[in-house]
């Protein structure tokens, strides 16, 4: 599978009553990849609303990413999001298998990426590029980075933070392939809204 398109990201506060309608939605206007992060400890919460994506992604042919928790993501058989305070990736690779599709936070740090390749990742993120509403205080990334990052890569690369579709275009002219996205996305006022800028985010990666 070529990991090229939308990387859907929810977000507990902002899809507080809404997350399966905005997924939903979200999913109808296409993504590639949808990441459940939930920075809670409710354990019973995270479970049921991570099966229930599972079950959605099922029907939209989209793959689930679970944040930080291999655990979670070995018990749904689906991937994981890694940041480099999460575990180390190799026996995440162990646990979850070849097939299945780990990230890697690399911030703007062309060696965390370069390791993360040798340890097996399947995309590598780079972040974060603009003011991010969801997390203000990530370190930054410069466009520059991306062009290096292409040269010496060999694996899909992902932007992260403040993206939306007024400033994406530049991301992708400087050979991003996987767009994520929490706010420029999901901070919309109906779901119908949320399907049309998942389109256009799509429309933007057709080059
Ligand atoms: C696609 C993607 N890229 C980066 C991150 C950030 O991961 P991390 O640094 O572990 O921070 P948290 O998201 O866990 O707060 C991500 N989640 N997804
Ligand atoms: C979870 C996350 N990680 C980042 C990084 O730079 O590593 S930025 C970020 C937040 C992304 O949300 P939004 O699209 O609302 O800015
Ligand atoms: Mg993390």
């Amino acid at each position: 599978m070529k990991l090229r398109g939308l990387y859907a990201i929810t977000d507990s506060h902002l899809l507080d009553g809404k997350l399966l309608e905005y997924v939903e939605a979200a999913l109808q206007g296409g993504v590639t990849l949808l990441q459940y992060r939930d920075k809670s400890s409710d354990e019973a919460r995270r479970l049921r609303e991570a099966e229930a994506l599972r079950d959605l992604c099922e029907r939209y042919n989209t793959r689930l990413i679970i944040n930080d928790d291999a655990e979670l993501a070995a018990r749904l058989n689906v991937g994981v999001h890694l940041g480099q305070t999460d575990g180390p990736l190799t026996p995440a690779r162990a646990l979850l298998g070849s097939r299945a599709i780990i990230g890697s936070t690399c911030h703007a740090q062309l060696e965390l990426a370069e390791q993360a390749a040798k340890e097996g990742a399947s995309y590598v993120a780079f972040g974060r590029f603009f003011n991010s509403n969801t997390k203000p205080g990530a370190p930054t990334c410069s466009l520059e980075l991306l062009d290096q990052a292409r040269q010496q890569l060999h694996l899909p690369i992902c932007a992260i933070g403040g993206i939306t579709l007024d400033n994406a275009a530049p991301l992708v002219a400087h050979g991003v392939d996987l767009l994520a996205v929490v706010h420029g996305l999901f901070g919309a006022q109906s779901a119908a809204e949320v399907t049309r800028r998942a389109r256009a985010f799509n429309e933007l990666l057709k080059v």
